[in-house]
């Protein structure tokens, strides 16, 4: 136990207090008992330091649990069954705009960077109705130096990770108060008709049970925390699933089968609709073997709100807690030939609870899962019926940062699909 931060040394002494008193918790065992002990024993926790770093502070909530509890609050209006179905023609029309520009023109290109760019433009888009490339790019930039430092040790000193994200992070939150602005300026207006359906608008309409609506700045926070929970994990899967299209022709044949199918089934100006996902059973099997061996999200943190025990260790009010995706995707006892990359390990039930856990579990389960499932899925089914590809660099090095990333950024040969 590391005595808490003292004053004037509270950054090193939060980090020095957090690797010390951390619990790792592994298994099947491990990520039931986490999950299901949300509000009784453990409750979300992130660094303090990196949240005042990157969000503004004024405007965030007394604790992690209370600021979980708010975002949940709103975004089952975004995330609800209608409001998924309106997103996935967009999300078609999207990917095809981006394969055709980004893509098509070249002979090789660089998987993870492109996906990025793409599941970044539909954030913004589907978020905020951010449409022109430029504003994009505006946004992207220092969002970027925002993800690359988010996991770094917090010391601020010019030419750190650490640094550079507090630096992309001002950048954001002022653009983002000037489009919160002039959406509110628009609805008062009422010229807000043609973003109605984005998560900014459903943001300034939500109030709570006591009217409360949030204001400017929370507003802004939500979306940095959402844009940050979305934004990697979706684009590490696509990238994976890309790879691992490659590294096992069969698999993508039995992919390509299944989306020509649905292809078929359509108007050559038809994009796709909800019923057209429903039939992409195969393909989700496939995106989920991916997200199994190659988990975009590691695990995430609690704290320890009472002292209590766990298989024989005692873990005192206070420490913080990780559960981890790693030690159950890849431990023999629940997948055989741990290694081996087989989608029909989903056919059917799928695998024993607990033990394939990309999106988390209990009451803090990931809310985008669908979401993602879309995005994943959309992509799939472009990429596959315009593409045939294989790896430049078969033997390509994985670094963690916290999600997995291609050294390289995954380049690989294309050829154009003859339908
Ligand atoms: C493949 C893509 C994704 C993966 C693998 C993923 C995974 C996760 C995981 C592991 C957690 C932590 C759960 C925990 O604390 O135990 C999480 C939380 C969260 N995710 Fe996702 N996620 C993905 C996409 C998305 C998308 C697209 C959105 C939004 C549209 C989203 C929104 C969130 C939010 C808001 C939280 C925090 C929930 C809370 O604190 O209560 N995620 N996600």
């Amino acid at each position: 136990k590391f005595p808490p931060g003292k004053k004037g040394w509270p950054i090193i002494g939060e980090t020095l207090e957090f690797v010390m008193n951390l619990a790792v918790f592994c298994g099947a065992q491990g990520n039931k008992f986490l999950f299901s002990k949300e509000n009784k024993y453990v409750t979300s926790w992130w660094p303090r330091s990196m949240k005042k770093a990157l969000l503004f502070p004024e405007a965030l909530g007394n604790s992690s649990k209370e600021e979980s509890t708010i975002m949940r609050s709103f975004l089952p209006e975004f995330l609800k069954p209608e409001a998924l179905q309106y997103y996935v023609p967009i999300m078609d029309s999207m990917a095809k705009e981006h394969l055709e520009l980004d893509w098509s023109p070249y002979n090789k290109v660089k998987v993870f960077p492109l996906s990025k760019k793409y599941t970044f433009a539909l954030a913004c888009r589907l978020f905020m109705s951010i449409k022109d490339p430029n504003h994009v790019t505006r946004f992207a930039d220092p969002f970027a130096l925002v993800t690359a430092g988010l996991m770094s040790v917090p010391i601020n000193f010019p030419g750190t990770a650490f640094n550079s994200a507090i630096k992309g992070g001002k950048i954001i939150r002022h653009e983002l108060l000037s489009i919160i602005k002039q959406r509110k300026k628009e609805l008062s207006e009422n010229k807000g008709s043609s973003a109605a359906h984005d998560l900014l608008t459903r943001m300034l309409l939500a109030s709570d049970e006591n009217g409360r609506v949030m204001n400017e700045k929370e507003i802004a926070n939500k979306i940095i925390g959402l844009l940050i929970a979305s934004h990697d994990t979706t684009s590490t899967a696509i990238t994976f699933v890309v790879n691992y299209l490659a590294e096992f022709p069969q698999v993508y044949h039995d992919v390509l089968k299944e989306q020509k199918e649905i292809a078929k089934s359509k108007g050559p100006k038809d994009l796709l609709n909800w019923d057209d996902i429903q039939k992409m059973k195969y393909s989700w099997n496939v995106a989920c073997e991916a997200m199994r061996l190659s988990p975009p999200a590691q695990g995430a943190f609690r704290e320890a709100t009472v002292d209590f025990t766990y298989a024989g260790f005692k873990i005192p009010k206070g420490w913080k807690t990780y559960w981890t995706a790693h030690s159950t995707h890849k431990n023999p006892k629940y997948f055989q030939d741990p290694e081996k990359f087989d989608p029909s390990r989903f056919d059917g039930n799928g695998p024993t609870p607990y033990t394939f856990v990309p999106f988390g579990g209990g009451p803090r389960m990931c809310p985008g899962k669908e979401y993602a499932r879309l995005e994943i899925l959309v992509f799939m089914h472009n990429v596959v019926t315009k593409f045939k590809w294989e790896k430049a660099n078969p033997n390509e090095q994985i670094t963690y940062n916290p999600s997995p990333i291609p050294v390289n950024g995954l380049p690989v040969n294309l050829e154009i699909r003859k339908f």
